[in-house]
């Protein structure tokens, strides 16, 4: 995949906050990757800048956040009314490989477009976002259908009747039996787990071309949310979507994403594949999530906890930001913070026990046996 044209990429991104205390540096160079039809996660604890990163690509930071340097490059199909219109009916809203007239295809740079181009043209449009509680993102006094109509009517125009129609067919693909009457019902009239698929409906209503899932199911029950993953797979592969997953859950990272970007203190530490980052970590850090991840072998207090906390943000550490919870530190760590270092062309970390002559530290005895059982398992299910 690494040789195509990502439809995003991200470059350097450096963003702060203006607070009270002095400037939050929350995100602090990231670079980042996101190619047609697959999968990504951005993992890490709270605090490491995982939303600050997707919400600077919806054009959605907050008032006091500013974006120091970097680029948001967006490659999209920016075609004619007609040409979209054809694209829905023909093709069911999913552009066709060789459809697109080399002047259909644009390159824009998010971090310098204008607030309306952004709202107009990419956000809820191009890009759409499910976040982690649908009560937040559902207008508790607004029909579901309302709801689900809105975004096609200010993008598109769309009459009434088709978009109604359309809405339906929506709710009908997240999995919403009896749709039509469901379409007049209020958010409180569903579960938990209903309306976030009513949520997904929505971000799905303009055919959009990336989805951002900021912990889509950190509030719904295991069996739900495994269903909720489940659909949002489907439903890629039907739109060939590309998805990015910002979660704390190693579990649900393993079972839906194609590349891993493990996030500390608003740098991105280690990214590959989901293989390498599950079979091959490299950074202690890394090890330190997988060996807090629950699993059936595990009872809860036995799990490890990475000791210590994440830095304040506030001051801006000098040198590998991870150093002071880091048993394998070493002392260019207090000093000077790691580059990336590549060890395959998927597969980066910044860590300086990955330079050429680092002292060789093996990863914890617990979590070799750990990630063996994780082989075997995902042998079995092959
Ligand atoms: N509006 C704001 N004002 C000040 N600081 C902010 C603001 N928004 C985010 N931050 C800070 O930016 C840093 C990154 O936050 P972010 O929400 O991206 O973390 P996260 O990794 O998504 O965590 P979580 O999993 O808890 O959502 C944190 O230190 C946070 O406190």
């Amino acid at each position: 995949m690494a040789d195509t044209q990502p439809i995003l990429k991200i470059r350097d991104l450096d963003i702060s906050f203006k607070t009270d205390g002095g400037n939050v540096k929350a995100v602090r160079g990231v670079d980042l990757d996101l190619h047609k039809g697959e999968t990504i996660a951005i993992v890490g604890e709270s605090g490491s800048g995982k939303s600050v990163t997707t919400k600077a690509v919806m054009g959605i930071l907050a008032g006091n956040g500013t974006i120091n340097n970097g680029t948001i490059e967006y490659t999209y199909a920016d075609m004619s009314p007609e040409r979209i219109a054809e694209v829905q009916e023909k093709y069911d809203g999913v552009i066709p490989e060789g459809y697109l007239k080399p002047e259909e295809i644009k390159t824009v740079d998010i971090v310098q477009s204008a607030p309306k181009f952004i709202q107009s043209q990419i956000r809820g449009r191009r890009i759409a976002m499910v976040f982690q509680d649908p009560m937040t993102s559902l207008d508790p006094t607004m029909t579901i259908g309302k709801q689900v109509m809105e975004a096609m009517r200010f993008h598109y125009n769309t009459p009434k009747q088709e978009a109604w129609k359309k809405a339906v067919r929506l709710l009908e693909l997240v999995g919403i039996t009896d749709a039509e009457k469901r379409m007049k019902n209020y958010p409180h009239q569903l579960s938990g787990g209903m309306r976030q698929r009513v949520v997904i409906a929505i971000a799905l209503s303009c055919d959009p071309e990336v989805l951002i899932c900021d912990e889509p199911t950190t509030a719904l029950d295991v069996t739900i949310q495994a269903k909720i993953l489940e659909l949002i797979k489907e439903i890629q592969k039907k739109k060939d979507l590309s998805v990015i997953y910002i979660t704390h859950d190693l579990g649900v990272v393993a079972k839906v994403a194609d590349y891993v970007n493990v996030m500390y203190a608003g740098r991105i530490i280690e990214t590959g594949t989901v293989n390498e980052i599950f079979y091959d970590p490299r950074h202690p850090y890394t090890w330190g999530l997988l060996a807090s991840m629950p699993d059936v072998d595990s009872s809860d207090d036995e799990l490890y906890t990475i000791p210590g906390t994440p830095p304040n943000m506030l001051h801006e550490p000098v040198g590998d930001a991870f150093a002071p919870r880091n048993r394998f530190a070493l002392q260019i760590d207090e000093k000077v913070a790691p580059p990336m270092f590549e060890l395959t062309p998927t597969h980066k970390v910044a860590s300086w026990l990955a330079a050429p002559n680092a002292p060789k530290v093996e990863m914890p005895e617990d979590l070799k046996k750990r990630i063996n059982r994780m082989k075997k398992e995902a042998d079995l299910n092959v």
